[in-house]
């Protein structure tokens, strides 16, 4: 059986270590590091994601600006809250909750935040940074799955790592970060042929497909580091219920992987906790503390 990696607990930890940070800065800068969070719209998951990052940036000990845009908000005024927390000194990290309402432009408003504010990691100045080597902030979830891979393995070069997905805030940024760390990386998508065989060369895998129980058991190597990346809601076995399932068919997978991550307790806690620490980075590299 699969050892389980504990996001839930590793989150709880990294989060308690960023409170330590917090104050530190505090002591240096004399102000608390801020993190503003923007929601358009009613969509219930992004409330209660937005509900659970202000609650964990209070208990960090930083600042939260919480703005709650009505859906109809119009593209100019979006853009113009942006620009205003861009100038504002007291935000240092300014995050845009997605998916915005249809009619907003997404990329329009991200490419807007400022980059030394952009603790989510989504402007192209990020991800060149990232694609480049330079410093700059990497996505909040990859960025969470690598902690734990490295928690896990420890030094990742030379390992083969197969990414399946390739989407802008999970799947490009994941395999760029593996790369970074000398694995030998494959993207896998929706048109790779003979998918299993792909997954099963692979020491570790990354699942960000969206599509429930996908990767089976049988496509892994055994041994292999399985990190879940799915949050799927789907039908409970009792009438009317529903349930997250990861994109990874646990039970099958734990009969043969060394490693893996639950759903839900696995990669998702990390994705706040990461956003904490980009905050906090953010917060030093504006004050110019090391
Ligand atoms: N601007 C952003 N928008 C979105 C991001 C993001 O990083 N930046 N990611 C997701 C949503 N998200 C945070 O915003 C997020 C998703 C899931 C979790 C989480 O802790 N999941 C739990 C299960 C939660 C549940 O019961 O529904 C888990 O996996 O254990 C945290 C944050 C899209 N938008
Ligand atoms: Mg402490």
């Amino acid at each position: 059986m699969a050892d389980i990696i504990d996001g839930k607990a590793f989150a709880a930890a990294l989060r308690e270590s960023i409170a330590d940070g917090v104050a530190d800065f505090v002591a240096k800068a004399g102000r608390k590091p801020g993190l503003a969070v923007v929601l358009v719209g009613e969509d219930a998951a992004s409330q209660v994601y937005v509900r659970n990052k202000h609650k964990a940036t209070i208990a960090a000990g930083m600042e939260s600006f919480e703005y709650r845009l009505a859906a109809d908000t119009s593209q100019a005024e979006l853009l113009a809250l942006v620009e205003a927390l861009n100038a504002d000194p007291a935000v240092d990290g300014i995050l845009v909750q997605l998916p915005l309402p249809n009619g907003l432009d997404e990329n329009a408003v991200i490419q807007t935040i400022d980059p030394d504010k952009d603790v989510d990691g989504f402007t192209t100045t990020s991800t060149g940074r990232l694609l480049t080597g330079l410093p700059g902030f990497v996505a909040c979830t990859p960025l969470g799955c690598l902690m734990l891979l490295k928690d896990r393995l420890g030094d990742l070069s030379g390992k083969s790592a197969v990414v399946i997905g390739r989407s802008n805030i999970v799947g490009k940024p994941m395999a760029q970060l593996l790369l970074r760390e000398s694995c030998t990386v494959t993207i896998a998508h929706s048109r790779t042929a003979d998918l299993p065989a792909v997954v099963r060369g692979a020491d570790i895998v990354v699942a960000a497909v969206g599509r429930p129980e996908m990767v089976k058991g049988d496509w892994l190597k055994p041994g292999a580091t399985v990190i879940d990346v799915g949050i799927n809601r789907v039908p409970a076995a009792e009438e009317g219920k529903t349930k997250l399932v990861g994109d990874v068919d646990f039970a099958s997978a734990s009969e043969v992987a060394g490693a893996i991550t639950p759903v839900p307790g696995g990669v998702g806690p990390m994705t706040i906790a990461c956003l904490l620490y980009n905050t906090l980075e953010a917060a030093n590299r504006r004050e110019g503390i090391a």
